[in-house]
């Protein structure tokens, strides 16, 4: 296979960068670290790796700038935000295209992120005009109360892979329309997606030091230093509750605010009356987003019994015309992963699923014979509880098939697990869809639809899924500190 010679692909060259981008200058590591296109296994760019001292350069050129931010009116931020809004729609292709060179997922899917991340950068735009407060009655004849709110300084960040831009966006957006700055640090195997919007910030003109993205390969030092630097007033975190947990213990010291997008095992339950052609595409958008890899992913299918046979060969019919390959080719709607490590935790579940009596039906763990991290979708029957996947999130192309009988046994499987991010069900009975929309234990729960991802609601966990939400009017509140003023008159 070719090697990927990214830059000749962009109509914009300039907005593939290897520097970190700090304080409005693009800057350079003591070191570097190589970018690699997962499905072609080759160098796709060597970034600049920066050290925990230069985070903390980072984290104090973003310190002063926001002193002055703050002090632009939500307009005037918002003016700036819509400009950077405005090109990363222009540069939709490319930033496509940069995304899927360095994750993996089909061009279509990349692009439909971009315009995904950016919608975030133009919700909160939107939003920075609407940061209103609020007067109480006073408590006594004397007094008057009335309640600020205020960006709360330097926001830290720390994302994950599988979504290179809108996991950005959805936190330096709201961050930067409450007045913080914000210092990123995107993961190190797709830190391209992160440079690329330091180069269109720049020409927003968003002020040096407000948006600043820090390429290091050394997550743990600079996951430190975000924790323990005294000018960080709020770390947000994507990715697994493993490393959230290791996070909030570290912020802890300083009582920091935190977010937390954790891991999910989305449970994806079909009842017997539900519309099953209309189910059988849920699941594919579902289970197969991303090749697998969102924490909203379907994770676990439970099936009632009467329609369990028929759905598990629409969706082994609808699985098989899946087209994996480079995500640059035409027509490919299933992606690489992201590593070999990635392959091992599905072929792990596939295996532990055999031995406790599951039925391959599709695929079966087995790579593709091609360069690259590709692994053919699985699908299992017969799925129970003991299984690996019922407690672990797979990441991975696998479909599990439980079968259920009872609606309460369903919900009390479903809700049997320490994560609580998105469920999903397909059912018509009205009164039944209310009774299990309300006995989920997650944040997000889709009814009839696969997808729920949107800037204009509340996305997050319950449980070990997280804290706080993300997008929608509340996203912004995390990026902002409530002061009350009493006032003697
Ligand atoms: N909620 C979600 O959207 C996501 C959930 N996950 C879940 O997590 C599993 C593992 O995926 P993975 O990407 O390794 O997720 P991790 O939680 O391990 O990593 C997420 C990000 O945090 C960084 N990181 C890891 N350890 C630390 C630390 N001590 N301090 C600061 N930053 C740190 C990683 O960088 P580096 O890798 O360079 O160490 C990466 O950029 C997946 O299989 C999935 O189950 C993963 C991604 C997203
Ligand atoms: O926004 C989404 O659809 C997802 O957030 C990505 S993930 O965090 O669930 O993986």
């Amino acid at each position: 296979m070719s090697k990927t010679d990214l830059k000749s692909l962009l109509k914009d060259p300039e907005l593939l960068a290897d520097k970190a981008y700090v304080n409005g200058k693009w800057v350079s590591g003591d070191k570097t670290f190589d970018v690699k296109n997962p499905a072609r296994g080759d160098v796709i760019a060597q970034v600049a790796d920066l050290s925990r001292d230069q985070v903390a350069e980072a984290i104090a050129a973003a310190e002063k700038a926001q002193k002055e931010w703050a002090k632009w009116t939500g307009k005037e931020r918002a003016n700036v935000l819509r400009k950077w809004f405005d090109l990363m729609m222009e540069h939709q292709d490319d930033l496509g295209t940069i995304l899927t060179a360095e994750q993996g997922k089909p061009l279509a899917e990349a692009k439909g992120e971009v315009a995904y991340g950016a919608s975030f950068i133009e919700f909160f735009a939107e939003e920075a005009k609407r940061v209103y407060g609020e007067t109480i009655p006073g408590h006594q004849r004397d007094k008057r109360i009335t309640v600020i709110k205020q960006p709360i300084g330097v926001a830290a960040s720390i994302t994950p892979w599988n979504f290179p831009n809108a996991m950005i966006t959805r936190k330096a957006a709201p961050a930067l329309a409450a007045g913080c700055a914000f210092v990123g640090r995107p993961a190190a195997e797709t830190p391209l997606s992160a440079t690329a919007m330091g180069v269109l910030a720049e020409r927003a003109g968003i002020p040096a030091g407000v948006f600043n993205i820090v390429t290091s390969s050394r997550s743990s030092e600079v996951g430190k230093e975000f924790c323990e630097n005294p000018a960080v007033r709020k770390l947000t975190f994507t990715g697994s509750t493993e490393v959230g947990r290791i996070l909030l213990k570290q912020a802890a010291d300083q009582v920091m605010k935190c977010s937390m997008e954790l891991g999910g095992n989305a449970p994806f339950i079909v009842f017997d009356d539900a519309d099953l052609d209309a189910a059988v595409e849920g699941a594919i958008m579902c289970k197969f987003r991303n090749n697998g890899q969102t924490c909203v992913c379907a994770n676990r299918i439970y099936v009632q019994a009467g329609v369990y046979d028929k759905f598990a060969e629409k969706l082994k019919a609808a699985t098989e015309k899946l087209k994996m390959g480079d995500g640059l080719e035409e027509g490919v709607t299933l992606g690489p992963l992201i590593n070999a490590d990635a392959i091992t935790k599905v072929q792990e579940h596939v295996a532990d699923a055999k031995s406790k009596g599951g039925k391959v039906i599709l695929g079966g763990g087995e790579p593709a014979q091609r360069e690259g991290h590709f692994l053919p979708p699985t699908i299992i029957t017969g799925a129970t509880q003991d299984m690996q996947f019922a407690t672990d999130e797979t990441f991975g192309p696998l479909a599990p098939l439980f079968k259920f009988d009872d609606v309460d046994d369903v919900i009390a499987m479903a809700n049997d697990t320490i994560f609580g991010l998105a469920s999903y069900f397909y059912a018509k009975d009205l009164s039944r869809v209310y009774k299990v929309a309300e006995a989920l234990e997650y944040g997000i729960v889709g009814v009839n639809t696969g997808i729920i991802s949107t800037e204009v609601a509340p996305f997050g966990g319950v449980k070990q899924s997280g804290l706080g939400r993300e997008g929608s009017h509340h996203g912004i509140e995390d990026y902002l500190e409530m002061k009350y003023i009493c006032m003697s008159v």
